[in-house]
């Protein structure tokens, strides 16, 4: 499998008056598996059109393997594009559909004719034709399927089959826009480990566009997290989780969202947070306190509070609280449900948060430091 990385530097691109891209710079590194995530209108769709050469930027430039490829045509770029729709062709089984790109590639406009063609195209060419449709089927567990029809297919088969088709062209590297949004919850999970055992296995470079986190944190060696037509952060789903640089990337990634709550940095330097003092040192200002669900815990020392309601999921449970403070904040608390004990809603309860594990965001939305009995905490 060829894999190449892809560089972009200084895209932009406005449709009318408006800035849907503002000068990005990212390069995808060979064999890499890049998710471009954001919420819907951010840009991501219209970046990866870029990529494959279906919109031009208005300045920048695209490399793919280091060769400058942005005035060249879609078909000249080597790389596989994979929708949501799979854009299979209905009237054709599953071989042919696998076969189409090595067909048109391989062969002559009159060796592709239905009946003519039999005849005409060489042997030698039919035979590794089949030999990489099988091989791709094999590699995507669909070899079962080659003689049905896309119409005689489940959702995931489909994609499966779309797959195998952009598999056999060897691209350069894989482009993806939210090519499991079709899929029912479940199948889309199952489908999200078999894309990421497929990148393992060839090593091939994944571009992959999506506006669901969770598909962007499993899957992804990297995430390019965009908000406005920017890229607000890049790093690995550990880093965008941990150490969000914004607070706008804190509240975009993980599940449930962050809990924030409002923070005074007093002269001294200290941190309050709900009228408490926390044993936290920041540079002074109002901020936001960002604390994920695990790191909140029941204290007899912490802040009073109400639960709301419990869930349970799976080995999780996760407790709605109401702070019984001035902004009367709701938060969200994640236990182990071996281990958590019997509450109901409306029981008294006190909240602690982990301070080595809270991020703190300035009045900008900027991460700031936090300092944590004389250390660097964040
Ligand atoms: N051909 C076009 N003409 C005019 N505006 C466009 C065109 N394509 C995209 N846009 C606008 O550009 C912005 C970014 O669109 P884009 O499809 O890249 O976003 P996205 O992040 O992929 O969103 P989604 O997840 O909804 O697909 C949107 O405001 C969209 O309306």
């Amino acid at each position: 499998m060829s894999r190449q990385s892809v560089d972009l530097s200084g895209i932009s691109k406005s449709f009318a008056q408006t800035s849907v891209l503002q000068t990005i710079d990212l390069t995808v590194r060979e064999g890499e598996f890049l998710s471009l995530v954001g919420m819907s209108g951010c840009g991501k769709s219209t970046l990866l059109r870029i990529i494959a050469g279906l919109e031009t930027p208005d300045s920048g430039t695209v490399r793919i393997g280091g060769t400058d490829v942005t005035a060249r045509d879609p078909s000249d770029r080597n790389l596989a594009m994979v929708f949501q729709s799979y854009a299979l062709y209905p009237h054709m089984t599953v071989r042919q559909n696998i076969a189409t790109p090595l067909r048109m590639r391989q062969l002559t406009l009159t060796q592709r004719l239905p009946l003519l063609g039999r005849v005409l195209a060489p042997r030698a060419v039919l035979t590794r034709i089949n030999a990489e449709v099988a091989q791709a089927a094999e590699t995507l567990q669909i070899a079962h399927l080659l003689d049905r029809k896309p119409g005689q297919l489940s959702g995931g088969q489909r994609q499966r089959v779309a797959l195998a088709r952009a598999l056999v062209r060897q691209p350069a590297a894989f482009l993806m826009d939210e090519p499991l949004s079709n899929l029912d919850a479940k199948l889309r999970a199952h489908m999200r480990d078999e894309l990421a055992a497929l990148h393992r296995r060839l090593g091939a470079t994944f571009i992959y566009v999506t506006h669901d986190q969770v598909e962007a944190m499993t899957m992804s060696d990297r995430i390019a997290l965009m908000i406005d037509g920017r890229i607000e952060q890049l790093g690995t789903p550990d880093d965008l989780y941990r150490t969000p640089a914004t607070l706008a990337v804190a509240r975009f990634i993980g599940s449930p969202t962050i809990n924030l709550l409002a923070a005074e940095v007093a002269a001294s330097g200290r941190v309050t947070v709900c009228g408490r003092a926390t044993g936290l040192l920041a540079d002074r200002g109002p901020a936001t306190l960002g604390i994920r669900a695990e790191d909140l815990r029941l204290a007899p020392d912490g802040i009073p509070a109400r639960l709301l309601r419990a869930e349970t999921h799976g080995a999780d449970r996760y407790l709605t609280c109401r702070l019984m403070t001035d902004e009367g904040q709701t938060v969200v608390l994640r236990q182990n449900a071996s281990d958590a004990q019997t509450i109901s809603p409306e029981d008294a309860l006190h909240l602690r948060f982990a301070p080595d594990r809270a991020h703190l965001f300035g009045a900008e939305g900027q991460r700031m430091a936090l300092r944590l009995a004389g250390k660097v905490a964040a």
